[in-house]
C-alpha cells in the first residue's frame, strides 16, 4: 500500500508539471491514460480514473475532451479499464527488448569522394537495405523546422485532430491509427502510435489541401519535399551506379506518374515498452524512404540476421532505406529489409517518413542487365497497381506481398 502511495503520488507530480496551457492539459490526458498499460490491478485502474477525473477534467479544458473518433482513445482510455486490452500484443509479437543487438547501421558521408559513396551506397543497400547520411545537404535548420511542425501538429488539441481523422484508404490528408489484427481472435490491437498521411509531390498543387494548423505547416512540408526530391534523386543515381547501371536506370523505372507518400508518426511515451509497438514489423512498399526523426530519442529497428538492431540516430543525419520495389527491380540484389518502431517511457518521439514509389500503372521486374545465367529472375514482373492490390488483401498481419511475386526456381 506504501508503494501505492507512493507511485500515485509520482503520477500526480508528473501531471502537475503539465498544468498550464490546453495543449499541456491535453498531455495530462493522454499521459493519465497511458498510465493504463501499466498498472493492471484493479485498485490502479481506480487510481488512475481518479487521477483522470481530479487532476485532468477538473481543470475544465474544453479542449481536451475525449473525442467521439476513434483516433482520440488516449484520452477516452483512462475511464475504460475495457480498452487496455486491446492495446497490448500477444506474448509471441511483444518486442523482447533485451534481446536487441548493438551493431549499427552504416552511417555514410556524402561530402567523400563519389566513388566511395558509391560503394559504400551500394554495400549498405546488399547488407542492410537502411543507412544514414550526413553532410546531405538538406539545411539543418529546415529539418529542425519540419520536425517541429510535426510535432506541434499531433500536439493540436484533440478537435482539430479529429477534423482529420479518417480510416477512409482513398483519402489524400489523414490522420490515422496502425493496427495490428491478432490472427487467433481477428481482433484488432491499436499500436502506440498516431500517423498523419498526405502526398508531396508536386507539393505547390496540393499545398491548400493541408492543414492550416500548425500555421507553418504548409510551407515547410512544401520546402523540405522540394529538398528530398532532389536528395531522392542522387540516391537513386548512386544505387544505379552501385548495380553497374547506368546513373538514370533507376530514376527512368520509377519515373512514369510516380507516387510520393509522406507519413509523420507521433510515439508519445507509453508506460511499458514491452507490451507493444509503435509501428508494427513492416517492410516499405515503395521504392526509396527518407527519414527524419528525433534526434537522439532510439525507436526504429532493423532486422539483420535474424536480429534486431536499433538504430542510433545521428544528430543531423537523416535515416535512408529501400521499399519493396528496389529490391524487385535490383533483382534481389539490394534488401527491403523488415524494420519496427518500439516505444520509450519517458520521451515523445517523431519521425518523418517520405515514401517514393511507381505509378499504378508501371512495370516493375528484374532490371534487365541484372538478369543472366548465374542470377535468374527471382520475381516476375507486375504492374504496381497489382502490388498494391496484394498489399491491401494481407491487412494488418505482417506482409510479405514481395514474396507473393517470387518466381521458384526448380532445384
Ligand atoms: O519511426 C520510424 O523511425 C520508422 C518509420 C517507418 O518505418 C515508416 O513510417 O514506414
Ligand atoms: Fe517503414
Amino acid at each position: 500500500m506504501q508503494y501505492l502511495h507512493s507511485a500515485v503520488h509520482s503520477i500526480e507530480m508528473l501531471l502537475n508539471t503539465f498544468s498550464t496551457s490546453p495543449n499541456h492539459a491535453c498531455l495530462r490526458g493522454q499521459l493519465a491514460s497511458s498510465w493504463s498499460l501499466c498498472y493492471l490491478t484493479d485498485t490502479l485502474l481506480v487510481t488512475q480514473k481518479r487521477l483522470y477525473s481530479t487532476s485532468f477534467k477538473q481543470r475544465g479544458s474544453s479542449t481536451c475532451k475525449a473525442s467521439n473518433k476513434s483516433s482520440f482513445r488516449w484520452a477516452k482510455d483512462a475511464t475504460s479499464p475495457m480498452m487496455v486490452p486491446g492495446r497490448i500484443l500477444p506474448d509471441d509479437k511483444k518486442p523482447m527488448l533485451s534481446d536487441v543487438s548493438h551493431c549499427h547501421i552504416p552511417i555514410l558521408d556524402m561530402d567523400e569522394p563519389i566513388d566511395r559513396v558509391i560503394d559504400k551506397v551500394a554495400k549498405a543497400c546488399e547488407e542492410y537495405g537502411f543507412f544514414q547520411i550526413i553532410n546531405h545537404k538538406v539545411p539543418q535548420e529546415l529539418c529542425q523546422n519540419m520536425l517541429t511542425a510535426v510535432t506541434d501538429l499531433f500536439h493540436l488539441p484533440p478537435e482539430d485532430k479529429a477534423l482529420l481523422f479518417s480510416d477512409d484508404q482513398a483519402k489524400d490528408v489523414r490522420i490515422c491509427h496502425h493496427y495490428r489484427k491478432d490472427q487467433a481472435s481477428q481482433e484488432k490491437i491499436a499500436l502506440w502510435s498516431e500517423v498523419f498521411k498526405h502526398s508531396w509531390h508536386p507539393i505547390d498543387d496540393f499545398t491548400h489541401t493541408l492543414p492550416r494548423n500548425p500555421p507553418q505547416y504548409r510551407k515547410v512540408i512544401a520546402l523540405y519535399a522540394k529538398n528530398i526530391g532532389g536528395l531522392m534523386t542522387l540516391l537513386l543515381s548512386l544505387m544505379s551506379q552501385g548495380l553497374g547501371l547506368e546513373p538514370n536506370c533507376l530514376n527512368d523505372k520509377i519515373r512514369g506518374n510516380p507516387t510520393y507518400r509522406v507519413q509523420a508518426n507521433y510515439y508519445p511515451p507509453c508506460p511499458n515498452p514491452e507490451l507493444t509497438l509503435g509501428l508494427g514489423v513492416h517492410t516499405d512498399r515503395d521504392a526509396l524512404t527518407v527519414i527524419l526523426t528525433t534526434p537522439e530519442v532510439q525507436g526504429l529497428q532493423v532486422l539483420k540476421d535474424e536480429k534486431w538492431i536499433a538504430v542510433d540516430p545521428v544528430p543531423g543525419a537523416l535515416i535512408v532505406n529501400l521499399g519493396d520495389q528496389l529490391q524487385v527491380l535490383s533483382n534481389g540484389q539490394y534488401k527491403s529489409v523488415l524494420h519496427r518502431a518500439i516505444t520509450n517511457k519517458t520521451q515523445n518521439r517523431v519521425s518523418l517518413a517520405m515514401f517514393y514509389g511507381p505509378g499504378k500503372d508501371t512495370l516493375i521486374g528484374p532490371i534487365e542487365h541484372l538478369v543472366n545465367e548465374k542470377h535468374p529472375p527471382r520475381y516476375r514482373s507486375y504492374r504496381f497497381s497489382e502490388f498494391l492490390d496484394e498489399f491491401r488483401r494481407q491487412e494488418g498481419n505482417r506482409r510479405r506481398v514481395k514474396e507473393a511475386f517470387e518466381l521458384h526456381m526448380n532445384g
